[in-house]
């Protein structure tokens, strides 16, 4: 395929330079695309159907199309329709398939194989081990894809429908975070066209976790996904302030948006002087209340701030013609442009309709008491309004100190003047942690397209932390999104995930444990030590972890990772910190508990957990923390403690 296109000759179909360059480019980017990857084999699995329907049909499976010289298929995209039955078919339920093979590889070599026949009775069902090696196999790098063991439930999500938006809820490792990226490789594959218009966007909770999962997609031959966090998406200021935990959970309720509104809203005052326009030797009066009528008619439609702003000129206008014609005048279109510019217009749409900077709104919002108070009347008790005031107004919008939920109310306002433009679909992942602000935020980037919430929300670690998915997709615009749940756990442990899961109770009871696929015995250590060598054993127990291939995760609470850097550094153990990439060389990251959720590491070191709980304003969110903390390992987990575990691990 790559030497056909290496031989193009494109001289004789194209018209002039532009065309020829252009096409040349589109050339490159195909040859490129087509590049052999030594460690990535051109498929992964074989369908073999039963006779009876598809003619006994073989097809491969792999990462991409390959034809023959002819053109015919030799390897069929994953995402393609006849390939579905590779991921869905069962025992219950062959789809006519009588074998499915998978192949295994080590590098870029075919190193081993799996069969089910699916429609023989006789046989039995068995664990698969090429999925286990497949989590198992050591992590360096970037995230991996999984296309090639994508599980039913798993898969199910993945092709679903681009017109519904979906919401996983999952505990620690179920898949959500690949669930999501090959979600959107499929809907980019299903309907190219349609997305590459309207464009797809991935969000992340921080740039480190970003960075983790930024290959999944390209390497899956899909370049052209944008990532961003939710600060990254609402970067209209600066932002250098911090709030406490009460005013960031006022700052980001829903009430929020309507407080704004009606501010916005009393920046219109009804004209209080009827308009005269002077055209050559004639002046055209139009009363004080029917301004009035085409302002109210204005508020009245749902139309964008700066939208009515706008139109305002030509109603006005238009009252203006109509005067004329009942005067037996003609006037045309261009008239109707010209009195919409008239001076005595312009001034009166800036008296009654003047423009509004959506940053200084916010400012006035914070800083004036007196212009709060009039417009959350009713919404905001006055404890609420208090915590929201700045102590210190500052004098613009360019000495504030803006917050991270700052950000997100001047976006509503941006919002509420000009609307946002929605991409076609948006994948939102730790979706658990957002403010009902910021799912209004998401939430107008997808307005006309679709989304795919992941989270779980017993890991939610934030004051605003969401408490039903119901709620969420009802700040989010997306109320009506299927609620889908994942419960099977590939990434932690069988022992690992059940001594994490003793915390479910006492942090967010009702959840359902996640059931790991994977039973490793020996894959949980517990080490007590005496608080003066703590230090000295977390360094020894990642020492011990560093005789396994793969990465190694320390975690520990914010607060000791100073003290725990400073003891690698004596140690003489090199680490890494959440976002660089580990290499063969490299492969310790010290990461602070803040940092780990949605990360993995094979082993995971995890320094004193009750540091870890303590370093959280409250017990439960203490414990969540925890919990994440606890599900990061994928082959094992060395608890080092010297303080008392917390009760609730008992
Ligand atoms: N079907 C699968 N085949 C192979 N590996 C899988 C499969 N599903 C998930 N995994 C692996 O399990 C690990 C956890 O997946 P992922 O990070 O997507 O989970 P998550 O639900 O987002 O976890 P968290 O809640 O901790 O963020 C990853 O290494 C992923 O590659």
């Amino acid at each position: 395929m790559r030497e056909d296109v290496e031989a193009l000759d494109i001289r004789d179909v194209t018209a002039n330079w532009v065309n020829a360059a252009v096409l040349s480019a589109q050339i490159d980017e195909r040859i490129k695309a087509l590049a052999d990857l030594s460690h990535t084999p051109l498929f992964f699995g074989r369908l073999d159907y039963l006779h009876t329907t598809q003619e006994g049909q073989r097809f491969y499976i792999g990462r991409r199309h390959v034809h023959d010289a002819d053109g015919d298929p030799m390897v069929i995209d994953w995402r393609a329709p006849v390939s579905q039955p590779f991921y869905r078919a069962s025992r219950k339920d062959p789809q006519d398939v009588a074998l499915r093979r998978r192949f295994g590889y080590t590098g870029g070599d075919l190193t081993a194989y799996e069969d089910e026949h699916l429609s023989d009775p006789a046989e039995e069902e068995k664990a698969s081990r090429l999925l286990q090696a497949e989590i198992e196999r050591p992590r360096v790098g970037p995230m991996r894809d999984i296309v090639a063991t994508i599980q039913p439930e798993q898969d199910e999500i993945v092709r679903s429908g681009l017109a519904g938006s979906v919401c996983v809820q999952g505990g620690p490792g179920t898949g959500k975070t690949a669930v999501g990226l090959h979600r959107v490789a499929y809907l980019l594959y299903a309907h190219r066209e349609r997305l590459a218009r309207t464009g797809t966007l991935v969000i992340g909770p921080n740039r480190s976790f970003l960075h983790y999962i930024e290959q999944v997609l390209p390497a899956l031959g899909e370049l052209e996904v944008r990532q961003a966090t939710v600060a990254d998406l609402v970067a209209h200021v600066e932002v250098r302030g911090t709030d406490d935990a009460e005013t960031a959970v006022v700052k980001g309720d829903a009430r929020m948006a309507e407080v704004l509104r009606r501010a916005l809203r009393s920046h219109v005052t009804p004209p209080a002087e009827p308009l005269v326009v002077v055209r050559g030797s004639r002046r055209w009066r139009i009363p004080a209340y029917e301004l009035e009528e085409i302002v109210t008619e204005l508020l009245d439609r749902d139309i964008r701030y700066g939208a009515a702003r706008d139109a305002l000129p030509q109603r006005i206008a238009h009252a203006v013609l109509v005067r004329m014609e009942q005067a037996g005048e003609a006037p045309d279109d261009r008239v109707q442009d010209a009195v919409a510019r008239n001076p005595a217009v312009k001034a009166v749409v800036k008296a009654v309709w003047p423009a509004v900077d959506p940053a200084k709104l916010v400012l006035r919002l914070l800083s004036d008491a007196d212009f709060l108070a009039e417009h959350a009347a009713g919404l905001l008790t006055a404890d609420e309004q208090k915590a929201v005031l700045w102590a210190k107004p500052p004098r613009s919008v360019k000495s504030a100190k803006w917050s991270a939920a700052d950000a997100v109310l001047i976006d509503e306002a941006a919002d509420l003047v000009e609307r946002t433009p929605s991409l076609g679909h948006v994948v939102l992942d730790e979706a658990q942690d957002l403010s009902p602000m910021q799912y209004r935020a998401v939430g107008r980037r997808c307005s006309t397209g679709s989304a795919t919430v992941l989270g779980d929300l017993a890991q939610g670690t934030t004051p605003w932390a969401t408490a039903s998915w119901a709620e969420a997709l009802g700040h989010l615009g997306k109320p009506d999104a299927v609620v889908e749940e994942l419960t099977a756990g590939f990434r932690v442990p069988r022992e690992v995930i059940a001594y994490a899961s003793r915390l479910l109770p006492h942090m967010s009871p009702g959840l359902a444990e996640v059931r790991s696929v994977r039973e490793s015995p020996g894959s949980l250590e517990i080490v007590r030590c005496g608080a003066d060598d703590l230090a000295a054993s977390v360094v020894a127990a990642c020492r011990t972890s560093l005789e396994h291939e793969g990465s190694i995760g320390l975690i520990a609470a914010d607060a000791r990772v100073p003290v725990l850097a400073e003891a690698l550094r004596e140690a003489g153990l090199p680490w890494l910190s959440p976002g660089e990439e580990t290499t063969a060389a490299s492969r310790l990251t010290l990461v602070p508990a803040s940092l780990a959720k949605g990360l993995e590491y094979d082993y995971v070191v995890l320094d004193e957990p009750a540091a870890v709980v303590d370093g959280e304003p409250d017990e439960r969110t203490g414990l969540r923390r925890l919990y994440v903390a606890l599900t990061r390992a994928v082959s094992g987990l060395t608890v080092v403690h010297a303080a008392p575990l917390p009760s609730q691990l008992d």
